[in-house]
């Protein structure tokens, strides 16, 4: 069966004044899958996903998202930044349950899907916790299972661990991997770690300096739990890093 296009950017251009960021770009990602998107500093990832969710008007080109230009109404995407936090007022549940009260789910379901968000990241004894109350990786957890609750159909993350330390980044990737396969939702993640996006991916896509195209897009077909330290993970590594040599 051929895979279903989630994601299509078509001859996508973006320029702020006279600044070409991105530059006739086009690429698909697929129904489900975990696309990482490497690139530059300053190369346009983050106007990628701006002009996605339609913040930045697009110059030329489209971006579809299951064949139309995306509808926040309708689709359900969910976005987590570097800086995304919680609700602080709220506790532990009441923030996993947020998006599932917005888009009014039956509470049964939401009951359910509460309890499972919080299993998977390991949180169900803090259900009652207020943020103040939490360490920085419970937070991370707590804005990861938020996310997931809705079992939204797309997934877009802007380099959300890169203030981590490489410990807990490995947990919560782990994590991120048990949601993702649990959900199937369709991921887009950005990050300017070489091993991360191997970590994660089943596809690279390496952005070049701005004007930015599209340099290259590796599949990274590894069994998971991937292991840092193997053969065929150390080849792709290498071959990223070797692409993203942008001087
Ligand atoms: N609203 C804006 N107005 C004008 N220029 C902008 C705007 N947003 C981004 N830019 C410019 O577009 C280029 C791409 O910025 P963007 O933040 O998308 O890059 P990035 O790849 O996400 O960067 P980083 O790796 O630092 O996260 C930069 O040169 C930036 O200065």
């Amino acid at each position: 069966m051929e895979d279903k296009i989630k994601v299509q950017a078509k001859n996508l251009t973006k320029r702020f004044g006279d600044l070409l960021v991105l530059d006739d770009i086009s690429f698909d990602v697929k129904e489900g899958e975990f696309l990482c998107i490497v690139g530059p500093t300053g190369c346009g990832k983050t106007t990628f996903l701006n002009c996605l969710t339609k913040l930045f008007d697009i110059t030329a080109g489209e971006i579809l998202v299951d064949g139309n230009p995306i509808d926040c109404k309708k689709n359900n995407i969910s976005y987590i930044l570097q800086e995304t936090s919680t609700m602080e007022w709220l506790t532990v549940e009441q923030n996993v349950r947020f998006g599932l009260d917005i888009k009014k789910v039956d509470k049964k379901l939401a009951d359910e899907r509460v309890a499972e968000m919080l299993e998977i990241v390991g949180l169900t004894k803090f259900k009652d916790y207020y943020p103040r109350q939490l360490s920085v990786s419970m937070i991370q957890r707590v804005v990861i299972a938020r996310a997931f609750a809705t079992y939204p159909e797309l997934l877009l993350m802007d380099e959300p661990y890169g203030q981590l330390d490489i410990d807990l980044r490995f947990k919560l990737e782990d994590e991120l991997v048990a949601l993702w396969k649990k959900t199937g939702t369709t991921i887009i993640f950005i990050t300017h770690n070489v091993e991360e996006a191997v970590y994660l991916g089943e596809r690279i896509m390496v952005l070049t300096n701005k004007p930015t195209k599209v340099k290259h897009i590796l599949p990274c077909e590894l069994e998971r739990p991937r292991d840092v330290t193997t053969k065929d993970f150390v080849d792709i590594r290498n071959e990223v890093t070797d692409l993203i040599k942008w001087w």
